[in-house]
């Protein structure tokens, strides 16, 4: 899969100019085929018109006669050879079978990009046509999408029985495709879409009226027939319903289906909001945080102190900055880069890793070993920190996706969890450190139950304990790496761990310090 990190679908571009190529090789060929094929249109017409002025003394001429005999035997092979063999195949067979080189990308990844898209269309609530213009938070980042884009979008999540944006989009769609001249759509077909998925979201009366819209388009249309009779049935059952037992209002389904468990309704939704960049912190809490030059009383940083800036304090969450160079970024990024591999989470019950469709991302480790600047980034964190790297976990560097994000959760692994970090002895996930190695627009990384956003900037770092000094673990410390809205997200990350802390970090008798 290519859409789950920005890295790879740079490779993509490469594939679009090699088609470029085969695309004008292909016109080329068929433009002198075609030319041929008029040619001899042109000679058979000639020699018909001749014989036509005088059947039967043409045919007497035994010239002639060979020649017509000819012409429907060699030349005509040569006509169906012509006709049946465009270049096409070759070319379509060296640009799909035989170059390795060449990257393209599969169904999943359309799904997967036309998701992000929706993704970031519900978190940034961006309306559905200044998305079609291609802008996002007010600026043109892309070339617009055709009626035909649009029914595409509409599509996929059709077939991801996500009715609710079907119905956005094949409006969209229609509205586009009137507005065209070169059509892209075909009104009819996004009708009939149109029509089920408002169906599907409960509104059959509108459903009914845009089959009879379709009707009046294409009157002798396969099913719309079928389709109407189905939603006027449907209407009189529901109408005898709430006539029968009033009061008692069938309650819509696909409304239950939208409907989340209670419980993660807030969460998602301060979730969202802290992403858009909405203030939900108290003034009072605000005012408590400071900014100010740390040292952690080490040599080296006491004569080149680093900025702290403060972004909670129960938990403390801080932001470092300046903490990587450029340099330092991109050799982390160049080391990466191959080692790349769809980010997976751990499954709570069974403690397997597998791939989520609420961590879209690529990632890979790096030891220390691998490069002295791997090695000096972990020296740094724990200069900075005070704790121990000796049990950490390597560098994980990651790269989002198109609309890459990470759902809220915990670091750490929670006590009913099969824990995957049992076997390595060296306990639990005391601390997160962060670094930012891009700049984005969107991206955050939010920690919805204490109404905290830290904004990535290349360069800066956050860090926090997920673990009080009982060990217990610090349910506030829930976060997510919001969408990215644009550009390519790569962050580092160092999981700090219990054992060997002992003495860096004292263990506090009190639950909550
Ligand atoms: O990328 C981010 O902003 C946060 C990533 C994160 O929470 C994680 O990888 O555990
Ligand atoms: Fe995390």
């Amino acid at each position: 899969d290519m859409f789950t990190a920005i890295i790879d679908l740079q490779k993509l571009l490469y594939t679009e100019a090699e088609i470029i190529k085969t695309l004008e090789l292909y016109l080329k060929a068929e433009e002198q085929r075609l030319e041929k094929v008029r040619q001899l249109r042109q000679e058979y017409g000639q020699m018909y018109q001749l014989a036509s002025q005088d059947m039967e003394s043409f045919i007497a001429n035994p010239v002639n006669a060979y020649l017509l005999v000819k012409r429907l035997t060699a030349d005509w092979k040569n006509v169906e050879y012509l006709m049946l063999e465009g270049e096409g195949k070759n070319l379509i067979e060296n640009i799909t079978r035989n170059r390795d080189d060449l990257k393209f990308p599969d169904d999943d990844d359309l799904n997967g990009a036309a998701v992000a898209l929706l993704r970031l269309q519900d978190t940034y609530k961006i309306d559905t046509s200044v998305l079609a213009k291609g802008y996002i938070q007010g600026t043109k980042h892309s070339s617009e999408l055709t009626a035909g884009d649009c029914f595409e979008l509409g599509r996929q999540s059709y077939n991801n029985e996500d009715f609710y944006h079907t119905v956005l989009w094949m409006q969209e769609a229609l509205e586009r495709a009137e507005e065209e001249i070169d059509k892209t759509a075909d009104a009819a077909e996004v009708l009939e879409y149109l029509a089920y998925a408002t169906y599907k979201q409960g509104n059959t009366r509108h459903a009914l009226k845009l089959t009879s819209n379709l009707l009046k388009l294409v009157p002798d249309h396969p099913r719309a027939g079928g389709n109407k009779i189905f939603f006027e049935n449907s209407l009189q059952r529901s109408e005898k319903k709430k006539k029968g037992d009033d009061g008692d209002v069938p309650v819509e389904e696909t409304y239950m289906e939208f409907k989340r468990s209670v419980y993660d309704i807030p969460e998602r939704e301060k979730y969202e909001m802290l992403c858009r960049g909405e203030k939900l912190m108290n003034k009072i809490e605000e005012g408590k945080l400071k900014c100010h030059y740390y040292t952690n009383n080490h040599p080296y940083y006491l004569l080149q102190p680093v900025k702290e800036e403060e972004a909670f304090l129960r938990p403390r969450i801080v932001m470092y900055h300046n903490i990587l160079s450029d340099k330092e970024i991109e050799v982390v990024k160049t080391l990466a880069t191959p080692l790349l591999k769809r980010a997976t989470v751990q499954n709570y019950k069974s403690g397997e890793l597998e791939m989520a469709n609420y961590r879209i991302c690529k990632s890979a480790w790096l030891s220390n070993q691998e490069h002295e600047i791997v090695a000096k980034i972990s020296q740094r964190i724990e200069d900075l920190t005070g704790l121990t790297m000796s049990t950490a976990e390597e560098l994980q560097v990651v790269n989002y996706g198109i609309g890459g994000h990470y759902e809220p959760h915990f670091d750490f692994s929670r006590r009913e969890e099969t824990n995957a970090f049992q076997s390595l002895g060296t306990g639990n996930r005391i601390a997160t450190w962060l670094n930012y190695m891009s700049d984005v627009e969107g991206g955050a990384t939010v920690f919805p139950h204490i109404s905290v956003a830290v904004w990535p900037k290349k360069g800066s770092a956050a860090f926090w304990y997920n673990l009080f000094k009982s060990g217990e673990g610090d349910m506030l410390t829930r976060h997510a790496a919001c969408p990215v809205l644009a550009g390519s997200k790569w962050v580092s990350n160092k999981w700090i761990h219990e054992r060997g802390q002992e003495f860096r970090r004292k263990c506090g008798l009190h639950f909550t310090d």
